[in-house]
């Protein structure tokens, strides 16, 4: 079960995806209800487009401490205006997250306060290439050990790291970039993992990216073959969600551990 105070431009889609991993959703900001709601879910996901909600998501997430439920805090547009990166740097500084996922643009400006963001998107000039990998690595990893969250970078690489152990995972496709969600999707898939397996939050985020990057692989696949665009590959996403087997998985997954 998963509680998330969540944007309004992808909330049906996080919830479906999270449906499709095998999980529940409840989406919840009324402050007079929010605590309670964490309380009784197995997972917390923020998300800083739902930032209207600030004190609902505080409520929720020393409602979340209290439980020892995991938090997981999607930065969304963190770069783009001083707001959003305040509000993130509270949560983190007081220990309120249990992992972070973004794409390069929100977790760089998280780590240095840069504003570059293109609103929502990650700016080219941010992102992880092959060639800046393991700086990118070694920088994502710095980030883990100085909030203690586990951090999830997404891009055409996605980096996972808990400060000790830092995983790449390759694959997935460029047509992610092209619908809204992608990003929201799979913070909220690594909260419905977390959720599952609060032991082990590291290897959650990592399931959480390499089933991500698989069902984009498949769906692409799936749009190529039918001629079909974009809102076509939205529903294939989450339909490869929903009929992703541990084969599949074992086939596609590529995760190298640095
Ligand atoms: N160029 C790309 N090639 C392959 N997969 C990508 C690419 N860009 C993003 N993804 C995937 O899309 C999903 C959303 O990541 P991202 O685009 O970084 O999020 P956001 O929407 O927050 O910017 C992740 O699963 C990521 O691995
Ligand atoms: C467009 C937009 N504006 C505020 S939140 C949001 C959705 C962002 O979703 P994602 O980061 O997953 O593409
Ligand atoms: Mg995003």
């Amino acid at each position: 079960m998963v509680h998330s105070i969540t944007n309004n431009v992808t909330v049906n889609d996080c919830a479906n995806i999270i449906l499709a991993a095998g999980g529940s959703a409840i989406m919840a900001q009324d402050e007079r209800e929010v605590a309670e709601i964490t309380s009784r879910s197995d997972a917390l996901s923020l998300n800083m487009g739902a930032l209207r909600a600030q004190e609902a998501m505080l409520l929720s997430a020393h409602a979340a401490k209290r439980r020892k439920r995991p938090v997981i805090l999607d930065p969304v547009a963190a770069g783009a205006s001083r707001l959003r990166g305040e509000m993130c740097a509270r949560l983190l500084e007081a220990g309120l997250v249990s992992v972070v996922r973004g794409n390069a643009s929100e977790v760089w400006a998280l780590m240095t306060g840069a504003q570059h963001t293109l609103g929502v998107e990650v700016n080219a000039l941010d992102q992880v290439t092959e060639q800046n990998l393991s700086e990118s690595a070694r920088r994502v990893s710095l980030f883990s050990r100085e909030t203690g969250a586990v951090v999830l970078l997404s891009g055409a690489l996605d980096i996972v790291s808990d400060g000790k152990c830092t995983a790449v995972l390759r694959g997935g496709s460029e047509m992610m970039r092209r619908i809204t969600g992608a990003g929201c999707m799979l913070t909220s898939l690594t909260a419905a993992y977390c959720g599952a397996n609060p032991e082990n939050l590291f290897e959650a985020a990592v399931a959480a990216s390499g089933v991500m990057k698989t069902c984009g692989e498949l769906a692409y696949r799936r749009v190529c073959e039918e001629m079909e665009g974009t809102a076509s590959f939205r529903t294939r996403l989450i339909d490869a969600v929903s009929m992703l087997t541990g084969s599949d998985l074992a086939a596609k997954l590529r995760v190298q551990i640095l």
